[in-house]
Parts: structure tokens; C-alpha cells; sequence
């Protein structure tokens, strides 16, 4: 089995690493995971993972070394591990938004392979949509690195200029349906539910939704016809936050997160 090392241990280097072992891609034992303080890594250690907060010697027997630090933080990373990295044996993976291909081989050096990825935090329980794009790798390191996004959800292979609207449609996404749920859960609290009833209601409807759309590959609008009926009460509602700028503050959020996204690196 493939050393992974996955430097930055925060939201989502965490998420990634428990979702591969969950879904079996590999052991623990098979991932180190760095961070700066190792005081706070104490239940990973409890879970069989190797942890480190040396980037250089975490890398040392590391096939595939998987940058999930902030975009802030990159570079002093890159600088920290340049001359370690090892091109003819090892691949590097980003998960770091707004940061090119280009970008990183600069800090580490030109003949280094490097697959952006950009899951989001459904990762830890294999459902992340995640993306992935390289200007260099080749079709075997894509294959392998689809293979084991693939463990953990579904996978898009797209240019990398698509990174950044990548990053906003699904790596934040996930937040933008996560408080659409919280809001309609406090909907059904004002129409008479208990918060933990419409929470658990607002969500499964949401599952059922996205579980309509996956499994039957309709379109939404579709699916949306056969709620509405004439006169009715659903398209009273549907219209009513249409009138109050639903889909479009969906579309202006997404937007303006994709513009953040490509500018993170130099922020
Ligand atoms: N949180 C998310 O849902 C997603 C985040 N990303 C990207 O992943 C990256 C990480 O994001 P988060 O996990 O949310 O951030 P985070 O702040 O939770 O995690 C970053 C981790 O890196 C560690 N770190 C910082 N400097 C380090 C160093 N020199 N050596 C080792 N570890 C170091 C920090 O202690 C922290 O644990 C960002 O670039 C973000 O754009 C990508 C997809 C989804
Ligand atoms: O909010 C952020 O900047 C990161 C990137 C994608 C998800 N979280």
C-alpha cells in the first residue's frame, strides 16, 4: 500500500484522511499527518495514525505528500520542503484553493508532478464531489489519484482554470446547502415544529432531493413540476422566495466565492 503523508492537518487533511481509512483504501498506519502542535492530534494517535510535526522527515518514505494547509500558508511549506522532495519517486497532491500547478513546481522545482484536488468535507464519510485537474501529471498518477478520490465520492476530472469554480460550486457548496437546510429547518420551527424534529425533516427532504436527482438523473425543474400543483401551496412558497431573490442570491454567492477563491494565495 501507497505511504500518503498529508501535510496541514486541519478541516479537511483530517476529513481526507479519515474518509480513506473508512471506506478501506488504506490504514492508518499508512497516512502520517502533520501539524504544529501534536498536543492537538491526540485522538488521530489514539486512531493508529502516524503524526509528525516535521514536514521533512513526515515525507521521507511518503509516495503520495498532500498539501491541505491554507493558501496563507503554503508557501513557507513549499520553501520548507523543497529540496526533500523526491520527483522520480514522489507525487504531490494540492488541495489548496487558489493555487496553481504552476505555483507550487515554482517553490518545488519543475519536474514535480502535481494534481490539484478539490474536495469538500463530505470527504470524511465518502461522499465528497470532488475535482481534480494537472498540467503536467501523467495519466497514471491521474488514474491513481482518481482511484482514491473515488474511495471517498464522486470525481470530476476538469481543466484546471475551472479550479477556482470548482472550489466555489463544491467545496464551499457544501456549506451553501447546509445552511439552506438549517434555514428551512427554521421555517418548520416558525410554522410549529420542535428544532430537532424540523431539523431531522428539513434534512432528510434535502437527501431526498439530491437522491431523486442522482438516481433517476432528472432535472430539477422536473422534479419541481411534479410538486407543484395548480393553484397549490408549493408554488406559492417557491414563488414567494423566488420574489425574494432565492436563486439568485444562490448564483451571486457562488460567484463571488469563485472570485475569492482565485485570489486566496495572495491575500
Ligand atoms: N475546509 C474545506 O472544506 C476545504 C478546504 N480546502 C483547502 O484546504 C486547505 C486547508 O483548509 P482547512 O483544512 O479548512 O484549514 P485548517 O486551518 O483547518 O487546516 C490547516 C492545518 O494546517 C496546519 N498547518 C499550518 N501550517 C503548517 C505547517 N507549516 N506544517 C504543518 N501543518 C501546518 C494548521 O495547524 C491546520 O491544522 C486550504 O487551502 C483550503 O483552501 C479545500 C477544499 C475544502
Ligand atoms: O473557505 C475556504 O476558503 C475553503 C476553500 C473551500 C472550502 N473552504
Amino acid at each position: 500500500m501507497k505511504k500518503i503523508t498529508i501535510i496541514g492537518s486541519g478541516n479537511i487533511g483530517l476529513s481526507l484522511a479519515k474518509g480513506l481509512v473508512n471506506k478501506n483504501y488504506c490504514k492508518p498506519d499508512d497516512i502520517t499527518l502533520t501539524r504544529r502542535n501534536l498536543k492537538l492530534m491526540t485522538d488521530e494517535v489514539a486512531a493508529g495514525f502516524n503524526v509528525s510535526d516535521n514536514n521533512i522527515v513526515a515525507i521521507y518514505n511518503a509516495d503520495i505528500v498532500v498539501l491541505a494547509v491554507l493558501p496563507q500558508q503554503l508557501k513557507k511549506v513549499l520553501e520548507e520542503i523543497a529540496s526533500s522532495i523526491n520527483p522520480e519517486k514522489q507525487l504531490v497532491i494540492s488541495v489548496v484553493s487558489g493555487v496553481t500547478c504552476e505555483d507550487v513546481r515554482k517553490e518545488l522545482g519543475n519536474n514535480v508532478q502535481v494534481i490539484r484536488a478539490m474536495p469538500n468535507t463530505a470527504i470524511a464519510i465518502g461522499q465528497s464531489m470532488t475535482c481534480i485537474a494537472s498540467d503536467n501529471a501523467v495519466d497514471k498518477n491521474i488514474k491513481e489519484v482518481t482511484i482514491l478520490f473515488e474511495t471517498v465520492g464522486a470525481v470530476i476530472t476538469i481543466n484546471e482554470d475551472l479550479m477556482t469554480a470548482a472550489t466555489a460550486l463544491c467545496a464551499c457548496g457544501i456549506a451553501f446547502f447546509l445552511r439552506s437546510i438549517r434555514a428551512a429547518s427554521q421555517g418548520g420551527v416558525e410554522i410549529g415544529f420542535h428544532a430537532h424534529d424540523a431539523l431531522k425533516m428539513a434534512v432528510q427532504t434535502a437527501k431526498g432531493a439530491a437522491d431523486l436527482l442522482l438516481l433517476t438523473q432528472s432535472h430539477p425543474e422536473g422534479e419541481i413540476d411534479k410538486v407543484t400543483s395548480p393553484k397549490g401551496c408549493t408554488i406559492a412558497g417557491l414563488n414567494e422566495m423566488e420574489h425574494n431573490g432565492f436563486s439568485s442570491a444562490f448564483i451571486k454567492g457562488i460567484k463571488l466565492s469563485a472570485k475569492k477563491a482565485a485570489g486566496l494565495y495572495n491575500d
